[in-house]
């Protein structure tokens, strides 16, 4: 492991970490997917008061939540230069899209890990907030990762890296999704629990789907897959959290995965609620991290 900042070990886990040797010994570094750079952007200046960083379009919420100056429209894209992803900053809280599955996110996080070092910024807490698929679970429920599992149940990423397959570690921090239980309680409109999360490479076969362009199992098999899923004490599953939970844990930074479930898998398939339902269970998360940043700032009143 490198440490990059501080000599004192105290201060060592209060910083953005990057475990890589070779970046020291360049001159500029260019996040190219982001479009940023060490020498074209001043990082520490933009992005230095960064404390919560998020993984969609929950900037302008915030804002309003938190009282910060300025109109929704003041809000750019800081990413302007690239169609990837958006990033959006309000005080604090910066926000990032990371498009769907796990090499999108990863390359996302690569940068924005590099991103928040190179800033030296410090105290961060990252949250992906999402939708995903429930298992047993009444849909618009909320569930806080624990642990991010693979298709086989297992609580790790393999990562290849060169030829080798490395295993990383997918625990998320306990301590954070208890804090995040706790805030819940202050949004009793929907139900929200701790559960383990299953993170795959597809929507359709690989999530045991029937209505994919290709299905090679019955409905027996899918059942029995999603049903023995439930009794490992999976609850839903989605395409990010584990590479999230493993890049995070390997760089130092505290983090979670609230997800919304968009439907009960062990009774259908297709997601077939109106537009108007799903937008609102989509603001679940939100509502849930907005009371957490606020408590967290000092700021949270409740009406
Ligand atoms: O709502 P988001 O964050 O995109 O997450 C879930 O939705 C997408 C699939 O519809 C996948 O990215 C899955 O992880
Ligand atoms: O079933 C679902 C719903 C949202 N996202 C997923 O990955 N799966």
């Amino acid at each position: 492991m490198i440490s990059i900042f501080c000599p004192f070990s105290w201060f060592l886990n209060r910083f953005v970490c990057v475990k890589n040797p070779h970046l020291n010994s360049m001159d500029e570094d260019i996040l190219y997917h982001l479009d940023l750079g060490t020498k074209t952007h001043n990082l520490p200046a933009m992005f230095g008061d960064v404390k919560f960083q998020q993984n969609e379009g929950f900037c302008a919420f915030i804002r309003k939540e938190l009282g910060l100056e300025g109109s929704e429209e003041d809000m750019q894209d800081i990413c302007t230069g690239t169609d990837r992803y958006c990033m959006y900053k309000t005080g604090p809280v910066l926000s990032i899209n990371h498009g769907m599955g796990i090499p999108s996110i990863s390359i996302m996080l690569h940068e924005l890990i590099k991103l928040l070092y190179y800033a030296k910024c410090y105290d961060v807490t990252i949250i992906r907030i999402g939708t995903s698929g429930g298992i047993g679970i009444e849909p618009g429920s909320i569930v806080i990762t624990d642990t991010a599992v693979d298709s086989f149940f297992k609580p790790q990423f393999e990562q290849i890296i060169l030829d080798t397959v490395v295993t990383q570690n997918t625990e998320l921090d306990k301590e954070l999704a208890e804090e995040l239980l706790k805030c819940s309680k202050e949004v009793p409109d929907f139900p929200t629990l701790i559960g383990h999360t299953m993170c795959t490479y597809d929507f359709y076969e690989g999530q045991g789907r029937l209505d994919g362009a290709l299905c090679s199992f019955s409905n027996e098999k899918k059942l029995d897959y999603l049903q023995r899923a439930y009794k490992t004490g999976i609850r839903n599953i989605e395409m990010e959290s584990s590479v999230f939970a493993a890049m995070c844990g390997l760089c130092g930074l505290k983090a979670a995965v609230v997800c919304v479930t968009l439907l009960n898998r062990l009774e259908c398939d297709q997601i077939n609620l109106p537009r108007e339902v799903l937008l609102e269970y989509q603001q679940h998360p939100q509502k849930l991290i907005s009371i957490f940043i606020k408590k967290r700032l000092g700021r949270y009143n409740p009406k």
